[in-house]
């Protein structure tokens, strides 16, 4: 009845002001009201923080070992809450030790100003051994000096949005078909190796191998042959290299690979290793051979990443395409050009 007649008198005010001043009556005698309510009836701030959060904790930061940690954050890390017994070096144990020292050094950085935030996302680990991502948020808690005596922080767990985003860059970086590394992975892992050759000055090697014939495969044995051929193509691959080599589906029929700390005639041996294990594939009756460009750098000139990475595709492009018109079937380095 009351709120009836309060809602006429705001319809029928013809000043928007009060309007609004109404409304902050209103919002303020309930905000008062919830205060209170928290302040006086623990059933209602346990309420709260059990419908928002994923954690709570309270440190006495002139007793540090003393902290108080809510049940649903032990819960969340897989423990028995009455296990445990209120002791900084509980939770310090278990998470991450880069992350404790980035939490630690914005505990230090936030006690010294308050303008600066204490919010982190941090890695903990749990019972299982599965990693649980957490934003820790805290504020200190001041004396009237200005000195802080306590700290009061909110967990929210975030491992469901960090494991999506994980599957998300693993399916963005995946070759569908061959489930290998695909075009966009090769350019990321070649931006790697391009600092580390900078750094170890090691020579690297490429190899971009393209089967022979292949539109004559597809077109006497079928799409699906050719597929399943593909397949069998890239475990070829994966399996002649080694293990720090990266191979990469470069498009199409063409595989490409990154061979670290390897000089010609290594980078030779390995592509030759390459070729002779696709001739050993049997997904159709007849040879299947490749031709395959090698190029070899020392000592690059070029300031970026994706520079070189287009010097030395197009210097191996030019090594296969010799390949190709020289009869197919065989592996050809870019210095000097001519078939291994
Ligand atoms: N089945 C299948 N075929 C593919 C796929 N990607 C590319 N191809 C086929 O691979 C063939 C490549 O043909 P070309 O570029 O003419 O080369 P090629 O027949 O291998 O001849 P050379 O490279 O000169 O020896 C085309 O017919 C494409 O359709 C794929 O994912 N699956």
């Amino acid at each position: 009845m009351i709120a009836a007649k309060q809602a006429k008198r705001i319809r029928f005010n013809p000043i928007r002001g009060r309007k609004s001043q109404n409304f902050m009556r209103r919002e303020n005698y309930l905000r008062k009201e919830l205060y209170e309510r928290i302040a006086s009836d623990p059933a209602i701030f346990d309420f709260i923080q059990r419908g928002s959060l994923d954690g709570l904790w309270y440190w006495d930061v002139e007793n540090p070992e003393q902290e108080w940690m809510n049940s649903r954050f032990w819960e969340l890390l897989g423990y028995d809450p009455r296990e445990k017994k209120h002791l900084a070096s509980e939770w310090q144990d278990l998470i991450h030790p880069d992350d404790l020292k980035k939490s630690l050094e914005n505990f230090q950085k936030h006690l010294d100003d308050p303008n600066h935030p204490y919010d982190q996302i941090v890695r903990y680990r749990h019972k299982s051994g599965r990693t649980i991502w957490v934003r820790c948020r805290g504020i200190a808690i001041r004396d009237e000096n200005g000195k802080p005596i306590r700290m009061l922080g909110a967990h929210n767990d975030l491992t469901e949005m960090k494991e999506l985003e994980a599957q998300l860059r693993q399916m963005a970086d995946t070759d569908q078909m061959t489930d290998m590394p695909n075009r966009r992975a090769f350019n990321t892992h070649f931006e790697w190796a391009f600092k580390n050759q900078k750094r170890t000055a090691e020579p690297l090697s490429l190899a971009i191998i393209d089967i022979d014939h292949f539109k004559h495969i597809n077109d006497i044995y079928g799409h699906q042959i050719g597929d399943k051929t593909l397949l069998a193509v890239s475990s070829a691959i994966r399996n002649s290299c080694r293990d720090n080599d990266f191979a990469a589906r470069w498009g199409g029929e063409e595989f490409i690979v990154l061979l670290h700390s390897t000089d010609q005639a290594p980078a030779i041996m390995i592509a030759e290793r390459i070729k002779a294990s696709i001739a050993e594939i049997d997904t159709v009756p007849e040879k299947l051979t490749a031709s395959i460009g090698v190029t070899t750098i020392t000592q690059p000139a070029m300031d970026t990443g994706m520079q070189l990475l287009d010097l030395m595709v197009a210097e191996a492009d030019r090594a296969l395409y010799f390949a190709k018109s020289s009869g197919r079937d065989r592996v050809v380095h870019a210095a000097p050009l001519q078939a291994a």
